[in-house]
């Protein structure tokens, strides 16, 4: 899978562009960084893509998924997966039953999906975990966990907009290589938007630097 977005603009109603327009491809296994100042568009590029944009606005360029044109397509079709600043666990779910929830429907039957999320929880270092309440985690392992139950969803692509910033700063370079490394191993493309020079430097993938329009 590899994302493509071409001549990429967002407006609200009849106003002129939120930024200029952006082209960019990401491999797959790739993470692409969106840098930009803040109220630019990065958060709503990113649901423009998902496919969640508000109706206030409007996109105009392309955006394709291995090729195809996803923009027609409804958001749970284009199959992308989200994660925000807040790594958030459905507090009435055990732990394991969390990752459950995301796991694809390819995964059929009893026994394979609990297997799936077991090998999901040792993966995240949290082995034995299963009936473990999200609240008892601490935060990087909720972080952990949030990032296993979006990729047992099976994902097209990843969308992460400042994943890393509300985690101090020895846990957000764990939880960094944490997530590039699973980006690589599902080889999925990514994109993440942050403030944090060096969220991009350690992603390696293009950077994209949102420009406002000059009027
Ligand atoms: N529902 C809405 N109606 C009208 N304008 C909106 C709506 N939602 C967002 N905006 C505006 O759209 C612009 C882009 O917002 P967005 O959240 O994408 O910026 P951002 O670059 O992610 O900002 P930040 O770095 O502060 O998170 C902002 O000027 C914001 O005020």
């Amino acid at each position: 899978m590899s994302l493509e977005l071409t001549g990429v603009q967002v407006r609200i109603a009849a106003e002129p562009p939120l930024f200029q327009p952006i082209d960019l491809s990401v491999a797959p296994g790739q993470t692409a960084t969106v840098m930009g100042r803040s109220g630019i568009g990065k958060s709503t590029l990113l649901d423009a893509i998902a496919g969640h944009l508000a109706p206030v606005f409007t996109l105009d360029g392309q955006v394709r998924l291995d090729g195809r044109d996803i923009l027609h397509l409804p958001p749970e079709a284009r199959r992308i997966g989200l994660m925000f600043q807040d790594a958030v666990l459905f507090p009435h779910l055990s732990v394991g039953d969390n990752l459950a929830f995301g796991l694809s429907r390819q995964t059929r039957g009893r026994v394979a999906r609990r297997s799936a999320v077991d090998a999901a929880l040792t993966q995240a270092g949290l082995s034995g975990m299963y009936d473990r309440d999200p609240a008892s985690l601490s935060g990087g392992q909720r972080s952990r966990a949030a990032l296993m139950r979006t990729l047992l969803a099976q994902p097209s692509a990843l969308l992460l907009d400042e994943p890393f910033s509300k985690l101090d700063v020895g846990l957000r370079q764990e939880i960094r290589d944490f997530t590039f490394q699973h980006i690589r191993a599902c080889a999925i493309p990514a994109l993440l938007v942050t403030h944090d020079p060096q969220d991009m430097a350690a992603a390696g993938g293009p950077p994209v630097h949102l420009q406002p329009v000059r009027t």
